[in-house]
């Protein structure tokens, strides 16, 4: 088997970590799956923000084309990076347990401890809106590029304090780097911390093979929050933060809380739904765009789904 994958650090512990679950489900050896490295359009275009360049496509259009000529059988994806409107030609087979999906808090031991007009280091209009509207005294200055990058220009002085996912530190072997935000109060980007595996949908023999390393709970949250997504119509520069938690063994507790992308406004809304209706997050996204205040709403299209970081 082929395993298509980004070549950047975390996108291989990733894919070693499919192959790995992969590998020991079926009793295969390790040489039974290939993990094949792309460097996909968004790695190679490091200076520009990504919601300027093309959006999510960037990560996905080299894997899309393998996965459509048959070079590689799956690919495997962040799922946090997988733009929500697909191909119909392709699914998602499965997805792995989730991980943290806390934020990582870096250069301060909090938010509060971060000196007053102190610069933050992110590309991502989330946890620029986040921290704008926790701190807004704080300058945002942009910083793309893979987790050493961006830890990188931290220590040369670019920024003074950065975000970095938990989850990926994790998988890189980072750990005791920063300060975990509490996930109730920070609430994360829809789907971070989970690894989703992408296939044809026409490829019944794989289907089953995947199926068993899917995780449900974390398959039926991710598929909850991506319809959330669906639902708000956003794009790039569209800040969208949600916390989804199973309650008990069938239903999911979904938290979403937009921000104007200064981090003037926000606005939050939650719902209890079974684990098998994540359509029910939709509806949610609606009834939070018919809360939002004109300076929120004006950045999603409401219902029309979009490309959303
Ligand atoms: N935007 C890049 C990206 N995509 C997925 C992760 C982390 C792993 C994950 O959330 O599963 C990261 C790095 C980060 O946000 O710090």
């Amino acid at each position: 088997m082929r395993l298509g994958t980004r070549q950047s650090p975390l996108a291989m512990a990733q894919a070693e970590e499919t192959r790995a679950r992969l590998c020991a489900a079926h009793g295969w050896p390790v040489d039974a799956v290939e993990l094949v490295p792309v460097v996909a359009s968004g790695d190679r275009i490091q200076d520009r923000p990504l919601a300027e360049i093309g959006g999510k496509a960037l990560w996905t259009k080299e894997l899309d084309a393998w996965l459509a000529e048959g070079t590689i059988d799956a690919a495997v994806h962040s799922m946090k990076d997988v733009e929500t409107l697909r191909p119909e030609t392709l699914t998602i087979a499965a997805v792995l347990p989730r991980a943290d999906v806390r934020d990582v808090l870096v250069g301060a031991a909090s938010v509060a401890d971060i000196p007053t007009g102190a610069r933050v280091g992110t590309s991502a209009p989330r946890r620029a809106a986040q921290m704008l509207h926790a701190r807004p005294d704080l300058t945002v200055v942009s910083f793309r590029g893979n987790v050493a990058t961006r830890l990188g220009k931290l220590e040369r002085g670019e920024a003074d304090v950065t975000l970095l996912a938990a989850a990926g530190l994790v998988r890189l072997g980072e750990t005791g780097i920063g300060t975990p935000l509490d996930a109730e109060t920070w609430l994360p980007a829809p789907a971070q911390g989970a690894i989703g595996i992408e296939c044809l949908a026409a490829r019944a023999d794989l289907l089953s093979l995947f199926a068993a390393i899917d995780d449900a709970p974390t398959h039926a949250a991710i598929r909850a929050e991506r319809a959330l997504l669906t639902g708000l119509g956003g794009t790039c520069h569209s800040p969208i933060a949600v916390l989804t938690r199973p309650e008990g063994d069938t239903e999911l507790f979904l938290r979403a809380a937009l921000f104007s992308p200064d981090g003037a406004h926000r606005v939050e809304a939650s719902a209890t739904f079974p684990m098998t209706e994540p359509g029910h997050a939709q509806a949610l996204a609606l009834r939070l765009l018919a809360d939002a205040p004109e300076a929120i709403r004006v950045h999603f299209d409401g219902g029309v789904a979009g490309d959303i970081a």
